[in-house]
Formats: structure tokens, C-alpha cells, sequence
């Protein structure tokens, strides 16, 4: 008797030591099996939503379904009442998990089947005992068999209350930071609203996809028609960026001639080329812990483009005339309205390059597909002037906008704000924007007429008179390289104001320069 306490209060105190659950069920069959002469213990879990049990020591195999009554623990589940399984009957259950079980305890005499219950009634789990002799009564009706078995289910109580509360506790640590990322995430997107205008799905969507980029170091590649607000989806990416601190440094791969622009990109030492009379650093070294935005990607020569693939593997490069590579760590942000796919096939653009700075793809809706951003851009566009010019139009009327609605927008949001600007100037300070001012077709007029006609009423210096006119084509070129001399004078050089008053895209500006010889000087 003194013996059976010793042995009792030792085996206890091995239980109560145990401080999770699945060591406490293979400690508690471990001692059943030792201390009653048990040849195998198998401790089945229920889970939490009553489903499954599952035998941990069965590894795959162990999980039992509790609605299939192929194995004999759903009988036992729903009786709620220990029993004895002959291995004959063993035999005719075919359901494997079972059989594994069967198997791996070597095939017993006789299954002691006992459901584990806790002080609630609540059931826990299963006792599975094997043995070769079935003397089962002999066993189940020990004190000290009964007293392990109440102080397992309240140890397996207690383990799955403390687990619940750690899971519990996860669950809501989790939830908060959902909730917190959402929140930042909510945020700055509206913060971004400020800036890139629109309350369309298509552009409520992209500053989501925004503040998601901007979170990440992935390239970004933005797709979509000249003037659709590309540019400054760049900059948002890089505002809202761990990089914001740093440089944006923006290059336009159309605006900068193709034989300058590998010096421009990577720098050259002293006397790297003729002309090279000193050092220069590149703007892949600039852009050193900031973005670079490589606008136009589409306009970029195929043999700077193996270059460029090179440098974004490593992100290290060798100026030109350099002995050392540079190393620069920038974050990639690419812009075309060129569609690549198509340049892809034709063989103007690679496609290793494409797939590696498409990581985080982005398209910006021309805007007649997003025309709820019709009003609120108008509204933009209406203030920005107002700010600027100190005075303008209240808003916009709705005959007005529906005017718009109309249109379709070759040049995107760009020509809206010419569009309204041009409307603001007309209209007098505090009335709304009328229909009757908007000119809409008059921003694309067929180009030779167009030239034609201010041709004929002014003299522009370095044109020839219409009179003295003999080829159409040279004197249309004439006049179209002495107005941009001429706006590029007004704006000081600043070839995107100067781009913008013309109501033409940066790069076509940039590729007319390039063709009239026209400098910003
Ligand atoms: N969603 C928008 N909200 C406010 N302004 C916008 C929006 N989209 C475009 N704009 C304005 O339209 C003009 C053109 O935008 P942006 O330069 O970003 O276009 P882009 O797609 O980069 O053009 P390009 O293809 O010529 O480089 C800018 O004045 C810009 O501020």
C-alpha cells in the first residue's frame, strides 16, 4: 500500500511537471504503459472545432475524421462510454489510419478504448490501450489507474486553457497589426489623393498598389499613355519609400541623345572620350540611397539596355574610362507609354530586361476609361490655378463637364489641365467654367493649317515670309523650331513648362529639340 502511494504521488508529480500538451500525453502514456504492464498507449487529441482526432505518435496517418465511422473512435465519440475491441474486429475496420495504428502497436490481443472527458463533461481526447491479455476490468478498476486518469484531464484542461490564451493573445497581436497596416496603409493613400487626383475604382486601386510598392525594394514598371500621371505615380513610390530621405533622381531615357546617355547614366572619369575634360559622376551613382526613375525606358538603346540589365543584377557598374567598379544601392522605377510587349516582338526592347523591371507591374488608365476622375481633376486642375494665378473660376459647370465626358482625352490628364487652364483664363473670377470655353478640338488642329495660319499673320524671326515660301515642309519645320526656341526662352530652359504650355508630351518636345538642334540656352 505504502508502495502504491510512493509510486502514485511520483507519477503525479511527473505529470503535473509537464508544461504543454503534447509532452503531457506522451509522459501520461508512457507511465500507463509502464506502471500496468500496457504493451502499447496511444493518446488521441480532439480538436478544437470536434472534427478531428489526431495521434501525433501516427504522424500523417494520424488524423481521424470524427463523422467516419470506418474506424471505431467515432463509434466511441458518440457512445461516450469506454470499450473493448477484439483484434479479430480490429481486422474487419479497414480504415487506415486505424490499420497504421493496429500495425504499429504489433497487432494485440484485445484494444481498451477510453474517452478522456474533462470536469465539464467536455471531451478531450481518447485513450487507446493494446494488450495481449484481455483483462481489462483488472486494469480500469485500479484507484490508481482512475487517479491518473483524473489528473491527466485536468493537467490536458489546464495545458489547452493556458494554449488558448497564448493563441488567443497571437490572434489579437495579429489582428492589431493588421488593423495598424491597414490604417497606415489608409493613410497615405489618401495623403497620395492630394496629389494624384481621381476617385475611380481603376485610381483609388493604383495608390493602393502605390503605398504597397513603395513598401517594397521590388523594380516597378509604369505603363500607360503619354500624360496619363506616370510620372507622378514615380513619385509617390518614392515619397511614401523607406528611400524618401534620399534622392529621386529622374532620368528621361528619350530627352538625352542616345550617345550621351550611357555617360549621363554611369559617368566617366577625366578623358574617358574626347570632350571628357573632367570627371563626372553619373546618375546611377547620385541616386545612391534613393530612386532612380528611368523615364521613357522604351526609347532606351538596346546595347545600353544589356548595360542596364547588368547593373540591376548587382546593382554595380563601371563609369566610363574606370578601372574600379561603383557600387550604388538605388531602388528602380521605370516608365513607358510605349506598349514593351509590342517592342519585345519587333526587337527593340529586351525581354530579360522587361521581366526584370516589371518585378511590381503598374498601369495607369488613359483617362476616357476613368471618367468619374473627370471632376475631380477639373477641380484640381481649377485650384492649382487659382493658387498660382491668385484668382480664377469657382469650379466647373455641369453642362461643362459633361462636355468632357465626350472627349476622349488623347492626351490624358495632361490635356485636361491645359484644357481647363485655358477655360480658367477665359473665365471671369468666381463664375464656373462654361462649355463655351473649353476648346477641345482646337488643341489637336490638323498642323500644317494651324501653322499655315500664324504664319501668315506674324513674322517669326528665322522664318521666311509665305510669299517667299518654296518648300512646305522646311518652312513648317522653320516656324515649329522657332516657337519652342522661343517658349523654351520664356520658361528659362525648363523643357517640362515649356512642353507643358504646348500641350506636347516631354519626350516629343525633347525628340523636336533634338531634331531642330534647338538648346535650352
Ligand atoms: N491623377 C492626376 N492627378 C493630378 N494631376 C495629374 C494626374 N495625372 C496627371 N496629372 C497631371 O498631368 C500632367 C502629366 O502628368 P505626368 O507627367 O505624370 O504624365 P506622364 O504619364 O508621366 O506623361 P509622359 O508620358 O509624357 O511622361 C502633369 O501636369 C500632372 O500633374
Amino acid at each position: 500500500m505504502q508502495m502504491e502511494l510512493h509510486t502514485g504521488i511520483d507519477l503525479a508529480v511527473e505529470l503535473l511537471r509537464q508544461d504543454n500538451l503534447p509532452t503531457l500525453l506522451k509522459v501520461a502514456s508512457r507511465q500507463l504503459e509502464n506502471t500496468f504492464g500496457i504493451s502499447r498507449c496511444w493518446t488521441l487529441e480532439l480538436d478544437l472545432s470536434g472534427r478531428t482526432l489526431h495521434c501525433a505518435a501516427l504522424g500523417d496517418q494520424g488524423e481521424f475524421d470524427c463523422g467516419d465511422f470506418s474506424h471505431p473512435f467515432a463509434h466511441l465519440l458518440q457512445q461516450g462510454k469506454p470499450r473493448e475491441l477484439s483484434r479479430a474486429a480490429s481486422y474487419r475496420l479497414d480504415h487506415e489510419g486505424f490499420q497504421a495504428m493496429v500495425e504499429a502497436s504489433n497487432r494485440p490481443r484485445s484494444f481498451w478504448l477510453e474517452p478522456i472527458k474533462g470536469e465539464d463533461g467536455r471531451t478531450l481526447g481518447i485513450l487507446v490501450l493494446c494488450n495481449e491479455e484481455p483483462e481489462w476490468e483488472g486494469i480500469t478498476a485500479q484507484p490508481l489507474y482512475r487517479g491518473l486518469l483524473t489528473l491527466l484531464s485536468h493537467q490536458w484542461v489546464s495545458q489547452l486553457r493556458t494554449s488558448d490564451q497564448v493563441w488567443q493573445r497571437r490572434m489579437l497581436k495579429r489582428s492589431l497589426d493588421h488593423l495598424h497596416d491597414a490604417e497606415a496603409v489608409r493613410q497615405r493613400c489618401e495623403q497620395l489623393a492630394n496629389t494624384l487626383v481621381g476617385s475611380s475604382a481603376a485610381m483609388t486601386d493604383l495608390r493602393a498598389q502605390i503605398v504597397r510598392a513603395a513598401g517594397s525594394q521590388l523594380s516597378v514598371l509604369v505603363q500607360g499613355e503619354t500624360g496619363c500621371g506616370k510620372d507622378l505615380v514615380a513619385q509617390g513610390i518614392h515619397r511614401f519609400s523607406d528611400r524618401a530621405a534620399g534622392p529621386l533622381v529622374v532620368v528621361n531615357c528619350a530627352a538625352i541623345p542616345d550617345s550621351l546617355l550611357e555617360s549621363e547614366l554611369f559617368g566617366h572619369t577625366k578623358g574617358a572620350f574626347s570632350g571628357a575634360d573632367r570627371a563626372k559622376e553619373g546618375l546611377l551613382a547620385q541616386a545612391d540611397g534613393g530612386t532612380l526613375f528611368l523615364d521613357e525606358i522604351g526609347d532606351m538603346p538596346m546595347a545600353l539596355q544589356s548595360k542596364l540589365l547588368r547593373v540591376l543584377e548587382s546593382r554595380r557598374f563601371r563609369p566610363l574610362g574606370a578601372q574600379q567598379e561603383q557600387h550604388s544601392d538605388f531602388r528602380l522605377v521605370a516608365a513607358t507609354h510605349q506598349p514593351l510587349s509590342s517592342c519585345i516582338e519587333e526587337g527593340r526592347f529586351r525581354r530579360d530586361l522587361f521581366y526584370r523591371l516589371s518585378q511590381f507591374p503598374l498601369r495607369v488608365l488613359p483617362l476616357r476609361e476613368r471618367p468619374q476622375d473627370l471632376e475631380p481633376l477639373c477641380r484640381h486642375f481649377i485650384r492649382e490655378y487659382t493658387a498660382r494665378e491668385g484668382g480664377g473660376p469657382m469650379g466647373i459647370s455641369s453642362h461643362a463637364l459633361s462636355m468632357l465626358t465626350g472627349y476622349s482625352f488623347p492626351g490624358n490628364a495632361r490635356e485636361l489641365r491645359n484644357i481647363v487652364e485655358f477655360a480658367c483664363l477665359q473665365t471671369p473670377v468666381g463664375d464656373d467654367i462654361q462649355p463655351e470655353v473649353l476648346r477641345l478640338d482646337d488643341l489637336f488642329p490638323d498642323q500644317e493649317t494651324c501653322i499655315a495660319s500664324d504664319f501668315q499673320a506674324q513674322m517669326v524671326p528665322g522664318v521666311p515670309q509665305a510669299e517667299d515660301v518654296d518648300d512646305l515642309r522646311a518652312a513648317a519645320q522653320a516656324f515649329e523650331a522657332a516657337i519652342i526656341r522661343e517658349r523654351l526662352r520664356q520658361y528659362g530652359g525648363n523643357r517640362a513648362q515649356a512642353a507643358e504650355s504646348l500641350g506636347l508630351p516631354k519626350r516629343t518636345l525633347a525628340h523636336k529639340c533634338l531634331k531642330y538642334q534647338v538648346t535650352e540656352a
